[in-house]
């Protein structure tokens, strides 16, 4: 694995809070990297660091080899940036917007770029102006402006929040068409946009990160694999859960959950050797661990009431 981006000890305090106690990570590159954690956990100091926004009182950050530093700004060349909720000239069009910003940044073959841009992001309009568009169109004015520059990294803070369902979507395709063309840190609070599209998570906790590895890593690692079995009605199911004494399960109402580790070939079919007739189920489900159950177990928050 080749690391884009790498953090080694970084410490930040804002006066007595110890934010980033000490931060170490990689991303690597061409993945698009899920950066999740509680509010107030650090993840937007983290980003402003990278931006050279902030300043770290240890630990060093390298960007495609070269060091970041607190208001430096040769790194800023090869990274791209968009907030949870870009800001435009609304009087523009995304046409005139685009020209501007290439212009600011001396980007050669503007005309070119703004094209390859506005057809990636698939805004098709010519000449309607900023203000009318919808947050889903910001948003993905808001990725062709970041990725102007051709950035190695693409940093995105919470960029689906004020989006609704549908804009959601759409933002999430389009972010999943850079895998492996742009290295993305997608920071976020929804944890099923990060399932759905991050090949790598990085779990941000008490100012460390507590587990940093390929989603399919943790969900091995963490949390629990189940199976359920659904039952016509609530009293077949508790006669279920006495022909299964031995195994770890719980009933809720008509269904049973039924905990288990290793192959779920071999769990599935010592759980149906061990049903009797008189217990049959109208369905079994294959339960993965998901994102949410993960995380809680990382940070500490996990029940021990399982009940789904
Ligand atoms: N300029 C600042 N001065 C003082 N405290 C700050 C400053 N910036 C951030 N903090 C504090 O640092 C902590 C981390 O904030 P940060 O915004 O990085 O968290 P976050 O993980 O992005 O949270 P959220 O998910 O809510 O956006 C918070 O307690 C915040 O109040």
């Amino acid at each position: 694995m080749t690391a884009l981006l790498t953090l080694t000890h970084v410490q930040k305090s804002f006066g007595t809070h110890h934010v980033l106690q000490d931060l170490s990570f990689s991303i690597p590159t061409g993945s698009i990297f899920g950066f999740v954690g509680e509010n107030g956990a650090g993840k937007t100091t983290t980003m402003r660091l990278l931006l050279g926004l902030e300043k770290s009182e240890h630990g060093s950050i390298l960007l495609a080899g070269q060091e970041v530093t607190f208001g430096g700004n040769r790194t800023n060349s090869i990274t791209g940036y968009l907030p949870d909720v870009p800001a435009f000239y609304d009087y523009m069009t995304a046409t005139e917007y685009l020209t501007l910003c290439a212009r600011l940044t001396r980007i050669a073959n503007r005309e070119q770029r703004i094209a390859e841009m506005l057809n990636l992001v698939g805004l098709k309009t010519k000449k309607q102006r900023i203000h009318g568009f919808s947050r889903g169109m910001k948003q993905r004015l808001g990725i062709a402006q970041a990725l102007l520059n051709e950035p190695q990294l693409l940093i995105c803070d919470e960029p689906t929040s004020a989006l609704d369902p549908l804009g959601r979507n759409e933002f999430l395709e389009l972010l999943a068409t850079l895998r492996g063309k742009v290295t993305v840190l997608f920071s976020t609070h929804i944890l099923s946009d990060v399932e759905r599209i991050c090949d790598y998570v990085g779990i941000l906790h008490a100012g460390r990160m507590q587990k940093c590895a390929p989603l399919s890593d943790l969900r091995n690692q963490y949390g629990r694999s189940r199976i359920m079995l659904t039952f016509p009605d609530t009293p077949t199911a508790k006669r279920c859960m006495q022909v299964l004494a031995h195994f770890p399960a719980y009933a809720v109402k008509n269904t049973v959950m039924i905990d288990y580790q290793g192959s779920y070939t071999n769990a599935a079919h010592q759980v149906l050797q061990t049903l009797t007739a008189s217990v049959t189920p109208i369905a079994l489900q294959h339960k993965c661990p998901t994102l949410e159950q993960i995380f809680l177990e990382v940070t500490g928050n996990a029940h021990s009431d399982n009940h789904v």
